[in-house]
């Protein structure tokens, strides 16, 4: 009688919940989106609170566009694509099926009193039947841009708390992660996330 344990190895186990493709952008293609970001309509980014979507500037401050993929975007998203794709199936293993929001544009303006910021959260939301698996979160500005504005993320050392810009930084949506206030200057970032059906 055959039993679990008798099963033959399977494939490696990728449990990892980070992964970084380092100058994923160029100098160029940075200010190719921040071109694509200033273009649209942006507005206060919401949370998700006790089933209410809302503006709650203690947890989130910052102001969000959505790029839709249009003839002038359609480069960026197959640039993504091809990162997150990659990155996937080296590192994550997951079923995606593929963009299904815009990407989003995000502008955190910096202050002493009213900083730009995001605090510890997940991604994942509250589509259960393609819920969000794989984010992607792209710096925009350069360091020397902003004061505070780390990029942090729990369960993965201090060390990897990344200000870089220009990096494809690729996460498990479920992964706690935060942008600290950001206290000086102007930081932007661009989000994106691959859905897919529903973890089993
Ligand atoms: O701006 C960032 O670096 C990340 C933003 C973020 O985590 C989000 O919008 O979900
Ligand atoms: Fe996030």
């Amino acid at each position: 009688m055959s039993s679990y344990l008798s099963m033959p190895p399977g494939p490696p186990i990728r449990d990892q919940s980070y992964a970084t493709w380092r100058g994923a952008f160029t100098k160029e293609d940075l200010d190719k989106i921040v071109e694509l970001g200033e273009a649209v309509p942006s507005q206060p980014a919401t949370v998700f609170n006790d089933a209410a979507v809302e503006v709650d500037e203690g947890i989130r401050r910052t102001d969000v566009g959505w790029i839709a993929r249009t003839p002038e975007s359609d480069w960026l998203y197959e640039k993504l694509a091809y990162y997150a794709a990659d990155l996937n199936a080296r590192y994550f293993g997951f079923a995606l099926s593929g963009f299904i929001e815009q990407l989003q544009y995000t502008i955190y303006r910096g202050s002493e009193d009213r900083p730009g910021k995001y605090d510890w959260h997940v991604d994942m939301g509250i589509n259960t039947a393609a819920p969000r698996k794989l984010s992607l979160v792209v710096l925009l500005s350069s360091p020397e841009e902003y004061e505070g504005g780390e990029l942090e993320f729990q369960g993965i050392s201090t060390s990897q708390a990344t200000k870089s810009q220009g990096d494809v930084n690729a996460f498990s949506s479920w992964v706690m992660h935060r942008v600290k206030p950001v206290t000086k200057g102007t930081r932007r970032s661009l989000v994106a996330w691959i859905s897919g059906p529903q973890f089993l």
